[in-house]
């Protein structure tokens, strides 16, 4: 879709696909039953004119006609939010600027023929005024389909009535209306940017709220709950290996009485770090469970090596200390790890819960060790001192 059909007060596709997606759904929202408004003018101009006796075939064409592009408008349903935008506009724009083309030409061939009287050209031009005032208030959701139907309607009388001997006060008093028009259909379309701008400011502030109801605010992974969340998800998967790591650091107090808070606030967001990138490669959650204590959820192929996961990063902490605000902090971490069972963990609670057991086992049996669920696969693999 051309940009300039929705400018947007800041760059960004996918902020301008969203507001392109607004403004089509919006559009087809308040005219997709519009074209028969047409036809009811059609009816009611053929009837006061009896045109149907004196030109059966064209009063005939007419309705068909708008009959037709009323029920082509309607069924056109905006694409879905993946769907070709541009192709729908185009196609749309199309359809209605030929409804109102065929209303402005039905207008001039009114005003020309002497066959119709003076008070059905009357109710023709009332109607041609209403319909480009429609245009002008409602349809600048896309500035190009307000442009064309109010041309295609307005300009064709307007330069007929010009012409016409005698009408140049009326030609006058209707070219004015047109220059309102114009005003009018500015001033929505100002209106309506307004109303996106509120609309994607209001969805940004959600996204945020809901990406902050997600986060750990020290460490910025995930937080307890979505974790959960994750590990449920997770393991409703079928035929796919999940495993989780539950971490914690040892004697995290001690760093917090030697150094201070801040420093183990420091402390934290390096190991999360140090996690970033142990399992930033990997289908992982990273998750700060609460306090010092950590979880991964691994999925997949990786799962199956859980244990030595766990003792790759029990390792890589133990060896390499963390350096925060230029000091070197050396920790080291207890872990629980486990495999999901479906036939022993009725479900995503029962294998945190086994999980959690073990790491409270890594605690009592010295720290600095992996520890493996009960029922898990593998090796325990403790190394304390490593
Ligand atoms: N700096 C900082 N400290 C925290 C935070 N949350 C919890 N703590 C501290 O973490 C420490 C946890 O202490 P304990 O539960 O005794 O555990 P530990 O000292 O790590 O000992 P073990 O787990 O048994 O090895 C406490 O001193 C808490 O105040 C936090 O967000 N920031």
């Amino acid at each position: 879709m051309d940009s300039e059909d929705f400018p947007t007060s800041t760059a960004g596709a996918e902020r301008a696909g969203y507001r392109n997606q607004l403004a089509i759904a919006d559009t087809f929202s308040r005219s997709a039953t519009s074209g028969y408004l047409y036809l009811i003018g059609a009816v009611a101009a053929i009837l006061a004119s009896d045109m149907h006796a004196a030109y059966p075939v064209a009063a005939g064409a007419l309705l068909a006609s708008f009959l037709l592009l009323a029920l082509v408008r309607q069924s056109m349903r905006p694409p879905a939010a993946d769907g070709d935008g541009g192709a729908w506009v185009r196609r749309y724009t199309g359809v209605m600027a030929l409804s109102a083309l065929l209303w402005g030409g039905m207008q001039v061939w009114i005003l020309l023929d002497d066959y119709f009287p003076a008070p059905v050209r009357t109710l023709s031009l009332f109607g041609t005024i209403a319909y480009a005032t429609v245009f002008a208030h409602l349809y600048t959701t896309i500035l190009r389909i307000a442009v064309a139907g109010i041309a295609a309607i307005f300009l064709p009388p307007l330069i007929v009535l010009w012409t016409m001997p005698g009408l140049h006060m009326l030609a006058a008093a209707f070219g004015l209306y047109g220059g309102y028009l114009v005003f009018a259909m500015l001033r929505s379309r100002r209106d309506y940017l307004k109303q996106l701008d509120l609309h994607e400011a209001l969805r940004e502030q959600r996204d945020r709220y809901a990406r902050l109801s997600r986060t750990d605010a020290l460490t910025g992974l995930a937080n307890r709950r979505h974790f959960a969340a994750k590990l449920d998800a997770a393991i409703a998967q079928p035929g796919t290996d999940v495993a989780l790591l539950l971490l914690d650091i040892d004697h995290f107090k001690a760093i917090n009485d030697a150094h201070g808070h801040v420093a183990g606030d420091a402390a934290l967001k390096a190991v999360a770090e140090r996690l970033r990138i142990a399992f930033g490669d990997h289908d992982a959650v990273l998750a700060r469970i609460g306090g010092e204590e950590f979880g991964v959820v691994l999925k997949g192929a990786v799962a199956a090596g859980a244990l030595s996961q766990a003792e790759r990063i029990r390792h890589a902490l133990a060896g390499d200390p963390l350096i925060c605000d230029g000091r070197s902090l050396p920790v080291t971490v207890s872990i629980g790890a486990g495999l999901y069972d479906p036939v022993r963990h009725a479900d995503g609670d029962a294998f945190y819960r086994a999980v959690d057991l073990a790491l409270y086992a890594a605690k009592a049996r010295g720290r600095n060790r992996v520890q493996p669920a009960a029922g898990a696969t593998g090796q325990e693999t403790a190394a304390e001192g490593a």
